[in-house]
């Protein structure tokens, strides 16, 4: 369960969020759908413990992200688009094991995750090759893999296929799929409404740093007559003077 209460985070005279507050069930995967600069990276950033806000707090599995940074950490595994943030120096087995030992999980236990992951995501060629070369896809795996190496409950997703090609898509796709099966919670950040619909019941639309809207797609599209695209284009258009 997330509950998101209240947040706010000013950059100096820039108000990223302005004070957004949802939920998130256990076992739900909700869409987070926004423009460019709505708010959403900075809604993940603060959940992830990476960010601190202004004002508001969050608190996921019963963890408060200003009291216990620690313990939201060990309930949350995290993929962000963009860089995958792997050392090119170490192999994809070390980078995996790096970030399981920095949430205290026992060298054995290390090893029997990292060995399942190869296997289900179809690493072993290249588990023990340093990344430094590998191609996008690859490394979009090896992050999975880290992310969910301590088996976290709650799975943060920012954007994670973007600059991928179909393939790697599919693969990041099949993933969060996964997850959903396996009764985690996820929030999930795109802009695109086909990934979204693809992969989500629920959505909270953020514009501008306020939900303007939320429900599940069935329901939006029911009350505005609209697709997602048409009713999303319609909430946050004409609003960008
Ligand atoms: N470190 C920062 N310093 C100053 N402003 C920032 C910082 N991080 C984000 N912002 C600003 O906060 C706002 C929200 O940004 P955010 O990255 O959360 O949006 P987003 O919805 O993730 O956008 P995108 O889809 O482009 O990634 C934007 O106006 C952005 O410029």
């Amino acid at each position: 369960m997330i509950e998101v209460k209240g947040l706010t985070k000013s950059f100096k005279d820039v108000h990223a969020l302005k004070g957004i507050s949802f939920k998130v069930p256990k076992g739900e995967v909700l869409g987070l759908l926004g423009e460019n600069g709505a708010g959403k990276t900075t809604t993940l950033r603060i959940l992830a413990t990476m960010l601190k806000p202004t004002k508001g707090t969050a608190i996921l599995s019963g963890h408060d992200i200003l009291k216990n940074q620690q313990a939201v950490r060990r309930e949350i595994g995290i993929l962000f688009g963009g860089e995958s943030g792997l050392y090119d120096r170490l192999t994809a087995r070390e980078n995996i094991a790096y970030y399981a030992e920095l949430n205290d999980i026992s060298k054995e236990e290390i090893k029997e995750r990292i060995d399942y992951l190869t296997k289900i995501l179809d690493m072993e060629e290249y588990i023990d090759r340093r990344v430094g070369k590998f191609s996008k896809g690859m490394k979009q795996k090896v992050a999975i893999a880290r992310s969910i190496v301590h088996n976290p409950p709650i799975m943060l997703f920012d954007e994670p296929t973007s600059g991928l090609d179909v393939t790697a898509a599919r693969t990041i796709h099949s993933f969060i799929e996964e997850c959903r099966k396996e009764g985690k919670t996820v929030i999930f950040s795109s802009h695109s409404m086909v990934e979204v619909e693809k992969l989500c019941e629920r959505v909270a639309i953020i514009h501008k740093g306020n939900i303007i809207e939320e429900g599940s797609i069935e329901e939006l599209k029911i009350k505005y007559n609209k697709n997602l695209e048409d009713l999303f284009v319609e909430l946050v258009g004409g609003t960008n003077e």
